[in-house]
């Protein structure tokens, strides 16, 4: 369970989360939405334990992600809106994700095959000179292998032609069973057929939060 209370988040005197609660429990696949600025990545990095709020209190699984960052982000697949600039070629990378996650490196094939992510003929590629969309489905297929309690993915499918939105969302129809899957995203016409609760933020705020 994600519990945030009466969150508020400052950037100097600017305002980003303004008195924030919500919960997110298990089964709850999310559709996160608001124009540019609402305040979602702030959100998303107060959960990842990347800020400390001003005010209020979030609990990831009752642990403060602050305070219990590992432990927390053991519980967390987490694909961001920018691919960090990794240097490591995919067969390394694939290595690095085995040793520090304990996940077999042969899920992480199924899952960059079922995105139809080629991995052989890339594997001594090095991760940032792959394109935006193979990036993102190399980030895809290793946040699934990892089978965490809660998926957070910031606008996952940007990057990504039609073909491979389709497969992303038959995958996740799939995957997002008993977690906590929430997807920021403009799109929420793809994601209809994912979701199950929609919420919508403006200016640090929940504007409203709905079942779908
Ligand atoms: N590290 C930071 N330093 C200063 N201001 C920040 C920082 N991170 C976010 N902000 C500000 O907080 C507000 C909310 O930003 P945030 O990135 O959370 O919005 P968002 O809803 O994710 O937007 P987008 O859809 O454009 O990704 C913005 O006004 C932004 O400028």
């Amino acid at each position: 369970m994600i519990e945030i209370h009466n969150v508020s988040k400052k950037f100097g005197n600017a305002l980003s989360l303004d008195n924030l609660s919500l919960t997110f429990k298990k089964d709850d696949c999310i559709a996160l939405m608001g124009p540019n600025g609402a305040g979602k990545t702030t959100l998303i990095r107060l959960i990842l334990g990347y800020y400390h709020p001003n005010s209020g209190t979030v609990l990831v699984n009752g642990l403060n992600p602050i305070q219990e960052r590992i432990r927390v982000l053991q519980n967390i697949s987490f694909v961001p809106q920018l691919p960090p600039p990794i240097k490591l070629n995919l067969d390394e990378l694939i290595s690095y994700a085995c040793k520090s996650t304990k996940i077999e490196k042969n899920a992480i094939l199924h899952f960059a095959k079922e995105m139809e992510f080629d991995l052989e003929p890339n594997l001594n590629k090095s991760f940032f000179k792959l394109s935006g969309g193979m990036k993102q489905k190399m980030l895809i297929a290793i946040s699934l292998a990892r089978q965490s309690d809660i998926i957070i993915y910031d606008e996952p499918t940007a990057n990504l032609d039609p073909k491979a939105r389709d497969n992303f969302h038959r995958l996740l129809k799939n995957e997002t069973r008993s977690k906590i899957a929430l997807f920021v995203t403009h799109r929420l016409d793809e994601m209809k057929e994912l979701v199950n609760r929609q919420i919508y933020m403006d200016l640090g705020k929940v504007l409203t939060d709905e079942p779908l």
